[in-house]
């Protein structure tokens, strides 16, 4: 069950967007248990690392300002179901809401890496996230490279192949590495919709000039 939250002032930011603004983006995160989803979600939008998160799934709603444009984004900190099967632990109704994907494992722990791999298995099969919606995936706790058990050259890779970003990052050193990551997958959503008006537009003047000349253009 997702909870509407009201993180504390602290967080300056409302579960709800009590403004009503229009929402520009939902960047639903997924990975495994402990990984650092709420930590990235946190230091996003509070610059902070607090380092204890509790594990509540949460959506909250944010106004960021990108390029001097104001975005008002949802951001869906979803919790990985206790001993499930990876196959059970992302819903329809999440992919059917996101407008962008975050992936995020341990670079530290393998088989948080494996359940990334199979999720984005899951995403692509099941078709239920919008094909235009991007997808980044991020090794977290950069600053644990002396537990390192992903090389950065494997999740590169792996990312490169699944057609998906990639960042290494620490939510736990510094606020930029994880504004780089939600910055990227609003540009990438930005970019995914201008893409999609573009190829509508295209529609509609070959649509036209099939009335006028009366020919079924193939
Ligand atoms: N060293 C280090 N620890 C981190 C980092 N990010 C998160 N952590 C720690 O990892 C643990 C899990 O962080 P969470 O953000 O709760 O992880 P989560 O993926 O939301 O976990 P679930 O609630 O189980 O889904 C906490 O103890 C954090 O302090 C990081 O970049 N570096």
């Amino acid at each position: 069950m997702v909870v509407l939250v009201k993180p504390s002032p602290l967080l300056g930011s409302k579960a709800m967007d009590g403004n009503h603004h229009k929402v520009d983006a939902n960047v639903l995160l997924l990975g495994a248990e402990n990984v650092g989803k709420s930590a990235l979600t946190v230091r996003f939008l509070t610059r902070r690392f607090i380092g204890e998160y509790g594990d509540i799934e949460s959506i909250y709603s944010h106004i960021d300002k990108t390029d001097g444009r104001e975005i008002s984004l949802n951001i869906w900190d979803s919790l990985y179901p206790q001993s499930c099967e990876t196959t059970e632990s992302i819903s329809d109704k999440q992919l059917q809401w996101a407008d962008g994907v975050i992936l995020v494992y341990s670079i530290c722990d393998r088989s948080s890496f494996e359940v990334v791999r199979q999720q984005v298995q899951l995403i692509r099969q099941t078709r239920k996230l919008s094909a235009s919606a991007p997808i980044i995936i991020v090794g977290n706790k950069r600053d644990l490279l002396h537990q390192r058990a992903v090389s950065s050259e494997e999740g590169r890779l792996f990312a490169l192949a699944a057609d998906c970003g990639f960042f290494e990052i620490s939510a736990a050193e510094t606020y930029h590495g994880v504004l780089l990551v939600f910055h990227e997958i609003l540009d990438l959503i930005k970019e995914s919709r201008a893409l999609k008006k573009g190829m509508a537009g295209i529609k509609g003047i070959v649509r036209s000039v099939s009335a006028v000349f009366g020919k079924k253009w193939e």
